[in-house]
């Protein structure tokens, strides 16, 4: 029973890996998950130059997940392509993502520009959706910008990218950014980031339980399955199927691994339960996913990927 999985026409020994912004900030956290049973890791999303973020308390956790207004603490984009190239270097054919995020489309394209001339070699992940820069809009939802975006990235950048996009709510709005998206050479989409502007209280004090912007935050979890699972079979129903989907959000046990694969994920990527759990989830989701596929006769994900029945 192989939990393998192919994306970008690269091969990875398993399907799962961390989300960007969990356990992906620097060479120690990126060498663990290295390390652990994920096919293969994604960093903290770059910015041109690195940031501290935003006060803390930035990140809670909770029964059912977590709430977050990080603020986009990173190292910077040079870190990042000096890191993941040392990786490049030690497991040679091991493809790596790369996660980055500019704050306009010049930015955006100088990012790209740099990626280009460096020694990276794997997938680059462009992060449309970063709930949390307080005075930023949240990109994914200015459809004009995402579509201003793709053109000038693709008229840039030629290696295998795809892009993090925020979770979508209206069934017309999955049509319209398919319709973006299909105009592209993406080599994958990946839904969702968190759920964003949640809150969450804490009663005893009767108060927000992170500092910035007033409590408000991005939420992960259980809270966000459904909804993840909404946005990885409504743009499977949607894309060319040349664009494959990585789904994140609300994976806690190898059943929600393969109920978005079921959706047509073709990888997929844990953040809050990794930060609970530590890099040692990719075993445990791994065996439970195995246990699942093993119970149904399944061998491999394509016997099971997109095959999500309707009621007719
Ligand atoms: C890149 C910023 C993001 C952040 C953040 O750094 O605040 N948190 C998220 O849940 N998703 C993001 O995309």
């Amino acid at each position: 029973i192989s939990t393998a999985t192919k994306l970008a026409n690269r091969s990875f020994s398993n399907c799962m890996m961390n989300a960007a912004g969990v356990w992906c900030m620097d060479e120690a956290e990126l060498t663990a998950i290295d390390d652990s049973a994920a096919g293969t890791f994604v960093t903290k999303s770059g910015t041109l130059v690195s940031r501290p973020g935003n006060p803390e308390p930035r990140y809670y956790e909770t029964a059912l997940g977590s709430i977050n207004s990080m603020g986009l603490p990173n190292h910077g984009i040079d870190y990042y392509l000096d890191v993941v190239a040392a990786f490049q270097k030690k497991n040679p054919g091991k493809t790596y993502f790369l996660s980055c995020t500019g704050f306009s489309i010049e930015q955006d394209q100088t990012l790209l520009r740099k990626i280009k001339d460096s020694e990276f070699n794997g997938i680059v992940e462009l992060n449309l959706s970063c709930p949390n820069v307080p005075g930023k809009p949240q990109i994914g939802y200015d459809f004009e910008t995402v579509d201003q975006i793709l053109a000038a990235v693709f008229a840039e950048y030629d290696g295998p990218l795809g892009v993090k996009l925020p979770p979508y709510f209206d069934l017309v709005h999955f049509d319209q950014m398919a319709v973006i998206l299909n105009k592209y050479p993406l080599a994958y989409i990946n839904s969702i980031n968190s759920i964003g502007n949640g809150l969450y209280i804490d009663d005893e004090k009767e108060e927000v339980v992170i500092k910035p912007k007033n409590g408000f935050g991005g939420i992960g979890g259980e809270y966000v399955k459904p909804t993840a699972l909404a946005n990885v079979h409504a743009f499977y129903q949607r894309l060319k199927p040349e664009i494959q989907i990585i789904g994140t959000g609300g994976i806690t046990s190898g059943r929600d691994v393969f109920e978005h694969i079921l959706c047509g994920a073709s990888m997929v990527q844990v953040g809050t339960e990794l930060a609970k759990e530590g890099p040692q989830v990719f075993e445990r989701l791994t065996k439970e996913l195995q246990d699942i596929m093993a119970a149904k006769g399944y061998t491999t994900l394509a016997d099971f990927r997109g095959k999500l029945r309707h009621q007719d």
